[in-house]
């Protein structure tokens, strides 16, 4: 297939493929397959995890406002609805089981790479196009069903005893697979045509949020926090 046949998300599918592996070769991702990840790396990622999730919601209502259809408007609403009523819920869920109250969750301190995750792509939101805006938080919903679905295959029935099922169920759940290919959809009809200047500039967007996903696998298995 030629570059001008290439939809943009097929384009970046293939230049991000490379950061995308080692994401799902991450002894962070690999051991929430196999259910070896150790309670106290999980429960640190829960808790950033929980706060980035409130800025990418924020990514979805900017969505809605900035849409160019009542569809498109409606569609990211819902994406917001269950960002926080579903996907925040699991966390809620596994707080519980630990022992950390819902209050906690929301006043944890995000660390540094979070920070400068959730930093980018709300600066490029804010300054930018929908379709930057898209750009940006596609590898976080795409690359975690890709996770999902991976680590379901990999493990077949021994993720029914693994402790952090509801996570691999969650991501690899219908909801959050037609969430993600609406998104896919969305981003190939906003590029359709876009000279390559532009298509270069939400690439760059792209690597560098697929990036910033490894860095946050990283500093989660690390259990960074800011040094002082
Ligand atoms: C860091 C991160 N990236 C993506 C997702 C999937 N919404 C998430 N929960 N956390």
């Amino acid at each position: 297939m030629n570059s001008k046949t290439k939809s943009f998300t097929e384009r970046v599918f293939q230049s991000a493929a490379p950061i995308w592996e080692k994401n799902h070769l991450h002894p962070f991702v690999q051991g929430i397959g196999n259910g070896t990840l150790p309670e106290d790396i999980f429960i640190f990622y829960m808790k950033q995890d929980y706060v980035y999730l409130i800025e990418y919601a924020r990514l979805f209502a900017m969505g809605a406002a900035k849409a160019n259809t009542l569809d498109t408007m409606a569609k990211f609403s819902q994406n917001l609805h269950e960002t926080v009523h579903f996907e925040m819920e699991l966390h809620r869920q596994y707080a519980a089981e630990f022992g950390i109250s819902r209050k906690e969750l929301e006043l944890t301190v995000p660390s540094p790479i979070n920070l400068a995750y959730t930093g980018y792509m709300l600066n490029a939101a804010y300054s930018g196009t929908l379709t930057d805006l898209v750009a940006c938080l596609l590898p976080c919903a795409w690359d975690y069903r890709e996770i999902g679905l991976l680590l379901k295959a990999q493990n077949g029935d021994t993720i029914l005893s693994n402790r952090y099922e509801k996570w691999i169920h969650m991501y690899s759940s219908n909801e959050f697979i037609s969430m993600s290919q609406w998104l896919i959809e969305l981003m190939d009809n906003l590029t359709k045509g876009l000279p390559e200047g532009e298509l270069s500039r939400l690439e760059k967007h792209f690597l560098t949020t697929s990036r910033l996903e490894f860095l946050f696998w990283e500093s989660m298995y690390r259990q960074d926090s800011w040094p002082i």
